[in-house]
């Protein structure tokens, strides 16, 4: 038994829900599972929780009226059906939650929105005054935008940077499998983890994707129970049938504890939404340091400069055998960089040198 109050009395909370639990097996959307979400959530939101939902199930919602037969495979198209289905999407999240009396709103939303310095405050905005309005925000990606996201089924993610937007206290990322498992679950041996309390850390196989219309399987998930629960956002990974039990704390499904220490939103957009604006080279020696000492990237380590950035603005980190290594925020801009490069601060002349990157302000590759 793992103690769960962090989702049972969770103040706020964020549901998503992927397009495998959304789905029939003809791969056309499932009315009796929005109906049941809809309940399940009108009635957490009656308890006065915040509730956000974030959903996929555009282009399922498109395949009947387009009179396709399955999810679209070319970009293009899988792009044009969620432009029609979300409209469908939401109608049947709408009338469904007002059969319990409870208002929704749409957001299309995509994971620079939430992130980028001048976007994330509107989008942050717009979801509190929401709250106070009582309306249950439905947020799902833009996209006709998001070409990223569509690929690689990034609504786990931005569930997660969004449970970060609006500091959440629980993610409940419900899907068609009842956990995670320590390989795909129809391996042989394949055992289902109750907690796991460091993602990092994890050794399963999650290297089959995931059902015929889901799009980004368990890894994202993972990814999206890292970056909450060091958001400081307790995860539940479940079953959809357990929202219930899951949002009442009971043991099912894989509960991901909340980290001690919140990561702040800047790194986060650093490591998923920053364009970065220079390119630093550096030496092995310096790869060692900022790999096996955690230490922060010095100029003496820098070979060469590459773009134009001033100082404070994201910069990719690349090591001697031109692998990415992570990226941060420089210390320099490239013009002074540059002077200092290859230099140490005990050569007269650069005496009075900073890190080029600083540790607390750098996020490493995994
Ligand atoms: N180690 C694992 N544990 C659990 N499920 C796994 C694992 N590896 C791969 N999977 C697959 O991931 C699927 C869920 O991902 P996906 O289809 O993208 O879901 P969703 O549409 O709900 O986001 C499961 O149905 C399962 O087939
Ligand atoms: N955003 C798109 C697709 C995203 C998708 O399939 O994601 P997921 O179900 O999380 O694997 C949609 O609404 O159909």
């Amino acid at each position: 038994m793992t103690n769960r109050t962090a989702v049972s009395q969770a103040k706020r909370v964020v549901v998503k829900v992927g397009s495998s639990s959304l789905t029939l097996p003809d791969g056309h959307l499932d009315h009796e599972r929005i109906a049941r979400l809809a309940e399940a959530l009108s009635a957490l939101h009656g308890r006065g929780v915040r509730v956000v939902l974030v959903t996929s199930g555009a282009i399922a919602a498109a395949l009947a009226p387009l009179g396709l037969r399955r999810r679209p495979r070319d970009l293009e198209t899988q792009q044009a059906a969620a432009a029609v289905g979300m409209g469908l999407l939401i109608r049947h999240y709408s009338d469904a939650f007002a059969e319990h009396g409870v208002k929704v709103a749409q957001l299309l939303l995509t994971v620079e929105d939430v992130l980028r310095p001048k976007t994330y405050r509107n989008a942050l905005n717009t979801i509190s005054r929401l709250f106070r309005l009582d309306v249950v925000p439905i947020i799902n990606e833009n996209d006709t935008v998001a070409t990223h996201e569509i690929r690689f089924g990034d609504n786990d993610r931005l569930a997660a940077l969004v449970a970060h937007l609006v500091r959440a206290d629980a993610l409940v990322l419900l899907s068609d499998v009842d956990g995670l498992y320590t390989a795909h679950p129809d391996t042989p041996g394949a055992e289902k983890l109750a907690v796991v309390e460091d993602v990092a850390e994890l050794k399963v196989d999650t290297s089959r994707l995931g059902s015929r219309v889901g799009t980004g399987g368990m890894q994202t998930k993972l990814q999206a129970a890292d970056i909450a629960t060091q958001a400081g956002v307790s995860v539940v990974l479940g079953h959809a049938n357990d929202l219930e039990r899951a949002l009442a704390g009971e043991d099912v499904g894989t509960y991901f504890p909340a980290r001690k220490k919140r990561r702040p939103r800047r790194l986060l957009w650093l490591a998923f939404a920053a364009e970065p604006r220079g390119w630093l080279h550096v030496d092995a020696g310096a790869r060692r340091a900022l790999l096996d000492t955690k230490a922060s990237l010095l100029p003496a380590g820098v070979r060469e400069v590459k773009g134009t950035f001033a100082e404070g603005e994201p910069v990719e980190i690349i090591g001697p055998d031109n692998e990415p290594l992570g990226r941060g925020f420089a210390g320099y801009s490239s013009a002074e960089l540059a002077s200092e490069a290859g230099h140490s601060s005990n050569e007269a002349g650069h005496t009075n040198q900073r890190p080029a990157v600083h540790r607390d302000v750098m996020i490493l590759t995994d």
